[in-house]
């Protein structure tokens, strides 16, 4: 049965940094009410209050976001439903920090990783547990793949060559990405590989084509199948989980960007207003479907990062936002359009589904045949003995009744 759900929006205030104090307390625009989720940003006097699903305090430890954030797209993921998570603001408000963790020799410190390691490490144990509960009735495969969005090329981390080509293709309702690694995983060790592989390989990128992480957009997916036999019903499900770090979202008159970064900008920019259009499209389209019967159109081509991201954003996926937000002052003006981009966002609607098909298991199929070979020979004896019957009442008649066998054939056949 298909799900109405709004997309969940939160908000995420980092420690500010000591980087920018020019006194000793650094001016913050940021107050936050956990209690009532709501964010105030005093700009020189001027108050602004925003509602979201959640407000994490400066103070969140990584775990308090997980919890929130990430459990119920992960409880989804297992149960058959697309889900997505992206983090969005501007440069250095967070957003490696709250999806990645912080990076020590190619590992995450423990208790500082974040979301995309938590939920690598409860999804396996979640499906290891189940499989060994029902090893014979409870069987998944887990793939991950890693791909760069950068000057709207898509590049795949996963491999060492360049020139992969990456389409993305639309197949009804469904977004197939195709060229893409897909790497088998059966454990969360091996999953992490992948993920610090990818993460290296956009530090490679970075270095070679000379952009900065920052100013890419990073997407880890995973692809689950289950299988779940229920008596003689097979049970297979599919899903596909993105965790998505996007680029910086800071307006470029802040910066003093030329020549070929401002081109960069440019491109980063179009996908993340092309972004913010399409949100505010599909909130708009939400508040007048009752009063019009033409669906709107809603332009996800103009980008490859609204065309990728298009089940998440009013299709079929749980999605989950979170804006970070950097509390000191000098950045209230980027502040208040991140958070104004997520007002529009927490007002679109995805409609979910467990994406599963059923079939009769072997043990049916297997049974139907035996009995529909039975029935064939039941029916092919059944025929010889009418033959043998006839041929022996044409030669009784015959020999006794001295008639012709034309006239016992027309009685009989
Ligand atoms: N909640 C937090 N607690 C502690 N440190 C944090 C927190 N958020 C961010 N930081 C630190 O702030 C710095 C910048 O954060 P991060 O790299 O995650 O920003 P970003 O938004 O991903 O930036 P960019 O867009 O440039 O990639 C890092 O050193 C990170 O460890």
């Amino acid at each position: 049965m298909p799900l109405s759900e709004n997309i969940n929006v939160f908000a995420r205030v980092r420690p500010a940094s000591p980087r920018f104090a020019e006194v000793e307390a650094v001016p913050s625009c940021v107050q936050t009410d956990p209690t009532t989720s709501t964010i105030t940003i005093d700009n020189k006097g001027k108050k602004q209050q925003f509602q979201l699903k959640k407000v994490f305090r400066q103070n969140s430890t990584q775990e308090n976001v997980f919890d929130d954030v990430g459990r119920a797209i992960l409880d989804g993921f297992i149960d058959g439903i697309n889900g997505t998570i992206f983090a969005y603001g501007q440069t250095g408000s967070g957003k490696t920090f709250t999806m990645l963790g912080v990076e020590r020799s190619n590992e995450c410190d423990l208790s500082n990783r974040g979301i995309i390691p938590r939920m690598v490490e409860d999804i396996f144990a979640t499906l290891q547990t189940r499989h060994e509960k029902n090893p014979d009735s409870f069987k998944f495969i887990l793939k991950c793949s890693f791909l760069e969005l950068y000057n709207e090329k898509l590049y795949d981390l996963l491999l060492f060559k360049k020139d992969a080509s990456i389409t993305i293709q639309q197949q009804r309702q469904k977004i197939v990405i195709n060229g893409a690694t897909e790497c088998e995983v059966k454990t969360s060790e091996e999953c992490m590989k992948c993920l610090w592989k990818g993460w290296n390989q956009r530090k490679v990128a970075e270095t070679s084509m000379n952009h900065a992480s920052s100013r890419s957009h990073a997407i880890f997916m995973l692809t689950l199948i289950t299988e779940t036999v229920d008596g003689t019903v097979l049970n297979r499900q599919t899903s596909r989980l993105n965790m998505v770090d996007l680029a910086g979202s800071e307006r470029q008159t802040h910066t003093n960007n030329v020549g070929s970064k401002l081109r960069e900008a440019g491109s980063i920019n179009k996908s993340l207003s092309i972004l913010a259009r399409v949100i505010r499209d599909l909130a708009s389209s939400r508040t007048s479907s009752t009063s019009s019967s033409t669906p709107q159109h809603i332009s996800y081509r103009d980008s490859l990062l609204t065309f990728l991201l298009r089940d998440s954003l009013g299709g079929n996926a749980r999605t989950a936002v979170i804006v970070n937000i950097h509390p000191n002052l000098q950045f209230v003006t980027d502040t208040l359009s991140t958070l104004s981009f997520a007002e529009s966002v927490q007002k679109v609607r995805n409609v979910t589904t467990i994406n599963s098909t059923l079939t009769y298991f072997q043990k049916v199929c297997n049974t139907l045949d035996e009995t529909h070979k039975k029935n064939q020979k039941l029916q092919e004896e059944a025929e010889n003995n009418r033959r043998n019957a006839l041929a022996y009442l044409l030669r009784v008649q015959q020999s006794c009744l001295n008639t012709s066998i034309s006239d016992v054939e027309q009685q009989f056949l």
